[in-house]
């Protein structure tokens, strides 16, 4: 469920109507619900409750804008953080660095010191190798880093291809066969205290069984390391859950996700840790857009919008499917291919769409696009990066300005040698 509902046929982000949001902001523009995402938080929070443990900390690169976190920091989120940008931008929101796992095949020399010296709660470490530079730049720096090694389970997460990580051919994690002997060296080194273990086999996951098959591996292997002589305190079980992006889907609900938990942790003896992204902010957020005009096909028409690929870039990148539906409710329907304005076949949102029925001028949002929606959009086409509007009740603000090329191009230099 979501703030984004019709009031007398015209859609409303909770109390604001979003022709007010078109008029006074412009378009395109990301939306997004202040009560949804609480919602949401306090459901995946309170869902967790029954577990002796548990943390949260939420994937920045699902949103990073810097009002989002502050909203999930004052829920008790922490933040699951994956470069030295996500990780200033949650010290940014409030959130303690002691609330901060920092995840990533290729965290640089650079983002290993700033976090070390942030003294963030947990660094995932993604292979021997990191393990031992770290080891070494903690001790350098008189410092202990706490440390969780990330496993490939090798567990198809049975969702895109693209967005899968928890396969042997994936780069993410140690392979689980040599896990232990890893984990227990690392577990030797001055500089580093490996305090447990860390997995995350994919995102948008339309099941809870993989996840499941993957941590009962992880608690196998969690003994298996205990038998060595290492102390495990912590384990991180990452994100995943899936969200609907067509309206009736269902997903995994949080509740069930926690009672599969429970049933599989009941005797790990851990504090567990959470990453998930995507169930928090997906639905909390819409691209609202404008149609610049409907023209002719052989087959159907396009709607061509002014969102386009480079805003919102799920449809181009992974084939993935957005409700699309009008501003204005209307009962008339049409057959559409719905496109941006880009010079790219790619820029295409949908085709052979049965949607209400469009003309130029018309508003429209592509739903569930809080989660890798505007924190994936790039300048492509010299296009302004959109802007992003919170709502509250009956208030707004803009919580990120639109970047215009303009800007961009100020921020260009022609050397002088040419
Ligand atoms: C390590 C890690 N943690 C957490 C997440 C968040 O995933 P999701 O948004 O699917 O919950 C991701 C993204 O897949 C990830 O790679
Ligand atoms: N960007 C992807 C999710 C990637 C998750 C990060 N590991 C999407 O939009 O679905």
């Amino acid at each position: 469920m979501d703030h984004f509902t019709y009031r007398d046929g015209l859609l409303h982000a909770e109390d604001v109507p979003l022709t007010q949001i078109a008029q006074e902001v412009g378009t395109p523009v990301y939306v997004y619900s202040h009560a949804t995402l609480s919602r949401h938080a306090n459901i995946f929070r309170d869902a967790l409750s029954i577990l002796p443990d548990a943390r949260c900390a939420f994937a920045v690169k699902a949103n990073p804008n810097l009002a989002i976190l502050r909203v999930l920091q004052a829920h008790g989120f922490g933040a699951d953080v994956v470069s030295a940008g996500e990780m200033q931008r949650a010290l940014a929101a409030g959130m303690a660095a002691q609330d901060i796992v920092f995840s990533g095949v290729g965290k640089t020399h650079a983002e290993l010191l700033a976090a070390l010296d942030a003294g963030i709660g947990q660094f995932n470490i993604e292979s021997e190798e990191e393990g031992l530079e770290l080891a070494r730049l903690a001790a350098a720096r008189g410092r202990i880093a706490q440390a969780a090694l990330r496993i490939n389970p090798d567990v198809s997460a049975g969702t895109h291809d693209k967005i899968s990580t928890g396969k042997a051919e994936n780069k993410f994690g140690v392979p689980y066969d040599a896990a232990a002997e890893i984990y227990a060296r690392l577990a030797l080194l001055p500089g580093l205290h490996m305090r447990g273990l860390a997995v995350h086999i994919g995102s948008q996951l339309a099941s809870l069984a993989p996840l499941e098959a993957a941590f009962v591996r992880m608690g196998g292997l969690m003994a298996a390391i205990r038998a060595l002589g290492c102390s495990v305190t912590h384990m991180d079980l990452g994100g995943g859950i899936g969200v609907p992006y067509r309206y009736g889907e269902s997903f995994p609900d949080p509740v069930d996700y926690a009672q599969m938990i429970l049933r599989v942790t009941r005797d790990w003896g851990v504090t567990l840790m959470f990453e998930p992204g995507r169930v928090i902010a997906g639905n909390a957020g819409v691209l609202l857009t404008r149609v610049i005009r409907v023209k002719q096909g052989v087959v159907h028409p396009f709607v061509v919008v002014d969102a386009a690929m480079n805003d919102l870039a799920r449809p181009a990148l992974y084939d993935a499917w957005h409700d699309f539906v009008p501003v204005r409710a209307g009962p008339a329907r049409m057959t559409a291919n719905i496109v941006g304005p880009v010079c790219e076949s790619s820029d295409t949102f949908a085709m052979a769409r049965d949607i209400t029925a469009l003309e130029a001028g018309d508003l429209a949002v592509f739903r569930t696009a809080g989660a890798y929606g505007a924190t994936m959009a790039n300048t492509y086409n010299s296009r302004a990066l959109v802007p992003e509007v919170l709502v509250h009740e009956d208030r707004f603000a803009v919580v990120a300005d639109r970047i215009e090329p303009a800007t961009i191009l100020a921020a260009e230099r022609v050397p002088d040698w040419l």
